[in-house]
């Protein structure tokens, strides 16, 4: 078991790209890998351990030394900001954050409201900008937060722009590209530094 690596594998959405990349990079991955509730998967021809983990919380893990790698959207990454390598851009799972809102804003507050799910990326990017808001965190449905008056203007993520669209919402402003990433504690890193870096050559080789 000492010589298997763990990765922290994100559910939802990243994971079939995820688990795509992993399989033209020539690692075997059984059918069970893509259609199972099990949290835990061990592939002991590939040495591999695998965990499943809600996108936001990979980086929580891979800090903690409790998995090798992980693989995060660059968002997670600077929301989250933990103690971890970013060691490739895997240019899977493209999209990007923005500032949106209806297409008149009508507020002349001091400090408009703006909702999202990033709250340390949507306070950073208005600090920068010299400009003073009230953050209102949420979980989901940004979307709705500006149609029923919680929010003057939201941050999240965009990727065809068809939820802004049939919700009657504008983008302001493009804030930063999103894509997915591999990251390494640090120490793990250290300690298993040949298989980690044949893992980045095969991952970097395919594109
Ligand atoms: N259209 C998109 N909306 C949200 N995230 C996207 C989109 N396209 C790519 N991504 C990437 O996928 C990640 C989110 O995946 P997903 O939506 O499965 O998780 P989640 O937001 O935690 O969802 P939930 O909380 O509903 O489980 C983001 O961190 C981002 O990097
Ligand atoms: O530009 P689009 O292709 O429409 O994608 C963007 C939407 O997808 C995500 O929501 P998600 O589906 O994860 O639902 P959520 O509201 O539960 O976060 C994101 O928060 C946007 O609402």
């Amino acid at each position: 078991m000492k010589d298997f690596l763990t990765i922290a594998m994100p559910k939802g959405r990243i994971f079939e790209d995820a688990a795509q990349l992993l399989r033209q990079a020539g690692f075997q991955l059984p059918p069970e890998f893509d259609d199972s509730r099990k949290l835990i998967i061990e592939v002991p021809e590939e040495k591999f351990r695998f965990i499943l983990a809600k996108p936001m919380d990979v980086p929580t893990y891979v800090e903690h030394g409790v998995a090798d790698l992980g693989i995060a959207g660059k968002d997670v990454m600077l929301e989250e900001e933990r103690d971890v390598y970013e060691l490739l851009d895997l240019k899977i799972s493209a999209c990007y954050l923005a500032v949106a809102g209806l297409p008149e804003s009508k507020t002349n507050d001091v400090a408009p409201k703006v909702a999202t799910k990033y709250p340390h990326v949507a306070a950073a990017y208005f600090r920068e900008q010299g400009e003073q808001v009230e953050i209102i965190k949420l979980n989901g449905s940004i979307e709705l937060a500006p149609l029923i008056g919680l929010a003057d203007r939201i941050v999240d993520i965009v990727s065809t722009g068809r939820t802004l669209k049939e919700n009657g919402l504008v983008e302001y402003e493009q804030m930063v590209k999103i894509t997915s990433r591999l990251i390494v504690n640090p120490v793990s890193f250290r300690l298993k530094d040949e298989r980690i870096n044949e893992l980045v050559e095969r991952l970097s080789k395919i594109k």
